[in-house]
C-alpha cells in the first residue's frame, strides 16, 4: 500500500518568492543559466526536507517548474511547435517569446487563479519522451535520502487542455501516440526504481474525455514495466469517470472530497482511494472530525489534500499582524499538511470521527434592479455627452508600476514616509500618465492606477470584511504571483475609496478619465471566500459596495466608468449543468453593481485571460456599453464569436503579456481583423490588458503605434 499521508503537490515559487527573484534577474541576464539552476535545486531540497521534517509519509517529486508544469509535459513530450525550436531557449520561447516570435496562448487553469500555457498540438506534432525531468527530480530527492512518487499531468487532461495547430485535428485524435509517450516514460520511471507514480487528470472532473481515461488506463494500467499509478482527480467530482478508472489496471485513484462530497467505498472497484480531505483551494483549517469520518468509512486509504497546494500561500507562521482570532482559522500550506499528518495519525489510531455538519442553506435568489435604458438610448446620449472620435484610443487602466512606485510603498507601510508625503508621490505619478497619454493622443484616458498593489487588493484593504496577508503570495502565472485578500466576515465599504484619484487625475485635462473598478466576482474569484455563507451571497455584498462606488463616481461627474470583470468565468463551475445558474447571479450582481450610474455615463467592462467564448452571452449579459476584452495573442481567435454582440468592443491589438512592442503596421492588421466582424462606429483601440507590468519604453512606442493605427482607419 502507499504509505498513509501524502499531498499531491506543494507551491514551487519559494516562501520568499526566491524563483521569482532569480527567473527575473536570468530573464535580465543579471544570473547565469547554472545560478538559475542552483536557485530551482535548493529550492526542491528545501521542500522534499521540510514534508519529511513536518511527517509527510509520501513524497511528491516532480511537482516544482520554472515556469509552468503544462508546458513541462509538452517539452517532455516533445510536443514543441517546429516555430519555437530554433530559439536559443525554446522552453521560455514558448512562455514568454522571443524576437518575432509571440508566446504561446495563457489561460486560466479550471477555475483556478494559476495560467497555464496551452500546448500546441497537429496532426505532425512529434509525441514522444523526449526529457527527462521527472526522472531528474527523483534522482535528486534519492541523493538526500528521499524516495518520491513524480507528478506528471495525465496524458487525458494534457490532449484535453492543448489546442489544435491551425487547420489541424481535435489534439485528443492523438491519443494514441501520447499513450506510446506515457509507456516510455513509465518505463523510464521504473528503470528509475520509482515505487509510484502520480499522472494528474484534473480534465475529468469536467465531464469530459471519459471513454478516452478509460483507454488510456486500461492501456497504461495493462504494462508490466511500469510503477504503480495512482491517477489523481481533483476540483470536482470524477462522475461518469470514477467507474470508467475503477474498471482499469491502475493501483490507487485520487478523489477531491472537499468538493466532490464523499463517495461509496465501493465505487473505487479496490484501488487504493487517495483520499483529498484537506482542501488544497482555500486557506481555513480542516473539519478533522469530519474528514475522519469520511476517511474510516474506506479500507484501503491514503490522506491527501484535495488538490496541488499551489494554491495556497506557504506558511501562516509568518503572518505576525494578522488578528488572533483570525489566525486560529486559518491553514497555509504547511498546516495543510501537518493537517493530512495529524489525519493520517489519528486513523491509524483508530478515530473515526463524526458526521459532518449539513453545508449552509443556498441564499434566497437577490432580486436587483437595473434601471439603465436600453442600450440605443444611453449610446446616444454618452456619444452626445463625450463627443468622441471614430475608433477611440484608450488603456484598460494601469500604467507601468514604477519602483519609485514600490519603494513609496514600502517606505509608507515602514512609517519612513508619511501619508501626505505618500500622496503627493502618487498625484505626481497621476500627472505624468495622464501628459504621456495627452501627448501620445490618446482619446480616452486613465488615471494609471499608481495607488493600487493590486486591483483586488487595493479594493481589499478599503472594504470590511477582508484581512491582507503580508506573505501570502500564490504562483498567478510565471514568475508573477498574487497575495489573495481573505474574506472573513461581512463586506462593507465604510467611505468612498477611488473617487478623489479619480477627481484629481480628470481635474488635469479636458479630455474624460476613466474611474477605474474592480467588479464583484473578481474581487471575489481573486480572494481566498469564507466557507460559513454561500458564494453568490458573498458576491453579492461586494457587489453592493461596488455599487456604492460607482454612484459616487457618477455624483461627481465621471463620464466613463470601467468595472473590469476579468474572473468573470474563474467561478463558472466546471460541470457544464451547474454553469448556468451561476451566469445568472454573476450577472444579476454586475448589473446591480453598476446601474447605479445614469444613461450619460458610459459603463466599460473588461475581460481577460479567459477563454472568452465559453461566457460570450454571459459577458453581453452585463449589458456594459463597452467591453474590451484580450484577444492579441489568440491572433483574433475570439473575434469569430462577436459578431452577435451589439455595444461598444475593444478586442485587445497589443499584447502586454510580452516585451515585445507590436509595430504600427502588426496592431493595424489586428485592428483590420477587427473592423471585418465589427462596425467602425463601434470599434475600440486598446491594449489586451493594463499595463503594470511592462515598462514606459515597451508602453510609449506601442501606445504610439495604437494612436497612429487608428488614426489611419479613422474616416471622421
Ligand atoms: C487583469 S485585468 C486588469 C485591469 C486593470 N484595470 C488594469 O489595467 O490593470
Ligand atoms: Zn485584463
Amino acid at each position: 500500500m502507499l504509505t498513509h499521508s501524502t499531498i499531491l503537490g506543494y507551491p514551487r515559487i519559494g516562501p520568499r518568492r526566491e524563483l521569482k527573484r532569480a527567473l527575473e534577474a536570468y530573464w535580465d541576464g543579471r544570473l547565469s543559466r547554472d545560478e538559475l539552476d542552483r536557485v530551482g535545486a535548493d529550492l526542491r531540497a528545501d521542500t522534499w526536507r521540510r514534508l519529511a521534517a513536518l511527517g509527510l509519509c509520501a513524497l511528491p517529486a516532480n511537482t516544482f517548474s520554472e515556469y509552468d508544469h503544462v508546458l513541462d509535459t509538452a517539452v517532455l513530450l516533445d510536443a514543441v511547435p517546429e516555430r519555437y525550436r530554433a530559439a536559443a531557449d525554446p522552453y521560455f520561447a514558448m512562455a514568454r517569446g522571443a524576437d518575432g516570435l509571440p508566446p504561446l496562448r495563457m489561460t486560466k487553469w479550471f477555475d483556478t487563479n494559476y495560467h497555464y500555457l496551452v500546448p500546441e498540438i497537429g496532426a505532425g506534432t512529434p509525441l514522444r519522451l523526449a526529457g527527462d525531468k521527472p526522472m531528474r527530480e527523483v534522482r535528486e530527492a534519492r541523493a538526500l535520502g528521499y524516495a518520491t512518487r513524480p507528478v506528471v499531468v495525465g496524458p487525458v487532461t494534457f490532449l484535453l487542455l492543448a489546442e489544435p495547430a491551425p487547420g489541424g485535428p481535435p489534439p485528443l485524435s492523438r491519443l494514441d501516440d501520447a499513450l506510446d509517450a506515457y509507456a516510455d516514460l513509465l518505463a523510464a520511471l521504473a528503470a528509475e526504481g520509482v515505487e509510484w507514480v502520480q499522472l494528474d487528470e484534473p480534465a475529468l472532473v469536467t465531464g469530459a474525455g471519459v471513454a478516452e481515461a478509460r483507454r488510456a488506463y486500461e492501456r497504461l494500467g495493462a504494462l508490466t514495466d511500469r510503477p504503480k499509478l495512482l491517477v489523481a482527480s481533483y476540483f470536482g467530482e470524477l462522475g461518469d469517470a470514477l467507474p470508467a478508472l475503477a474498471a482499469t489496471g491502475i493501483e490507487a485513484i485520487g478523489l477531491d472530497l472537499v468538493r466532490g462530497g464523499p463517495v461509496d467505498p465501493a465505487a473505487l472497484g479496490g484501488k487504493t482511494l487517495v483520499a483529498g480531505v484537506v482542501s488544497g483551494r482555500d486557506v481555513w483549517r480542516t473539519d478533522l472530525d469530519a474528514a475522519l469520518y469520511e476517511l474510516s468509512r474506506h479500507p484501503d486509504v491514503v490522506v491527501s489534500t484535495s488538490c496541488s497546494l499551489l494554491h495556497v500561500p506557504y506558511d501562516l507562521d509568518v503572518e505576525t499582524d494578522l488578528d488572533p482570532a483570525l489566525r486560529e482559522r486559518l491553514a497555509f500550506a504547511d498546516q495543510k499538511v501537518a493537517e493530512v499528518v495529524a489525519l493520517a495519525d489519528l486513523l491509524a489510531r483508530g478515530s473515526t470521527g463524526t458526521a459532518p455538519a449539513r453545508s449552509p442553506a443556498a441564499a434566497p435568489p437577490t432580486s436587483t434592479s437595473d434601471t439603465r435604458a436600453p442600450y440605443p438610448e444611453r449610446a446616444a446620449s454618452q456619444a452626445v455627452h463625450l463627443g468622441l472620435p471614430e475608433l477611440p484610443v484608450t488603456t484598460i487602466g494601469s500604467f507601468p508600476q514604477t519602483g519609485e512606485l514600490r519603494a513609496a510603498r514600502a517606505a509608507l507601510a515602514a512609517g519612513t514616509l508619511d501619508e501626505p508625503g505618500y500622496e503627493r508621490l502618487i498625484e505626481a505619478e497621476i500627472e505624468r500618465v495622464v501628459r504621456l497619454q495627452e501627448r501620445l493622443g490618446i482619446d480616452v484616458l486613465v488615471h494609471g492606477e499608481p495607488e493600487r498593489n493590486d486591483m483586488v487588493q487595493y479594493f481589499a484593504e478599503h472594504l470590511d470584511g477582508f484581512a491582507i496577508t503580508r506573505h501570502g503570495w500564490v504562483q498567478s502565472y510565471g514568475s508573477r504571483c498574487t497575495r489573495p485578500p481573505i474574506i472573513h466576515s461581512d463586506v462593507r465599504r465604510p467611505a468612498p475609496i477611488t473617487v478623489r484619484w479619480t477627481r484629481y487625475a480628470q481635474s488635469l485635462t479636458e479630455r474624460p478619465v476613466k474611474g477605474m473598478l474592480t467588479g464583484p466576482v473578481t474581487i471575489v474569484a481573486w480572494s481566498f471566500v469564507r466557507r460559513d455563507i454561500a458564494l453568490r451571497e458573498v458576491v453579492a455584498q461586494v457587489a453592493e459596495a461596488v455599487r456604492a462606488e460607482v454612484h459616487d463616481l457618477a455624483a461627481e461627474g465621471t463620464s466613463i466608468i470601467q468595472v473590469d470583470e476579468p474572473a468573470l468565468r474563474e467561478l463558472l463551475p466546471l460541470r457544464r449543468e451547474r454553469q448556468d445558474e451561476y451566469l445568472r447571479w454573476a450577472v444579476a450582481a454586475y448589473r446591480h453593481a453598476t446601474s447605479s450610474a445614469g444613461d450619460h455615463t458610459q459603463i466599460h467592462t473588461h475581460l481577460c485571460y479567459s477563454n472568452a467564448s465559453e461566457v460570450i452571452a454571459a459577458i453581453d449579459g452585463l449589458d456594459a456599453d463597452v467591453t474590451t476584452i484580450e484577444s492579441a495573442r489568440s491572433s483574433g481567435r475570439i473575434l469569430g464569436q462577436l459578431d452577435g454582440f451589439g455595444r461598444g468592443l475593444g478586442p485587445g491589438v497589443y499584447d502586454i503579456h510580452s516585451p515585445r512592442v507590436p509595430g504600427a503596421a502588426e496592431v493595424g492588421d489586428l485592428l483590420d481583423a477587427v473592423l471585418e466582424v465589427v462596425p467602425a462606429e463601434r470599434v475600440w483601440v486598446n491594449p489586451d490588458c493594463g499595463l503594470k507590468t511592462r515598462t514606459y519604453p515597451q508602453v510609449e512606442a506601442a501606445l504610439a503605434n495604437l494612436v497612429t493605427a487608428a488614426r489611419e482607419r479613422r474616416t471622421d
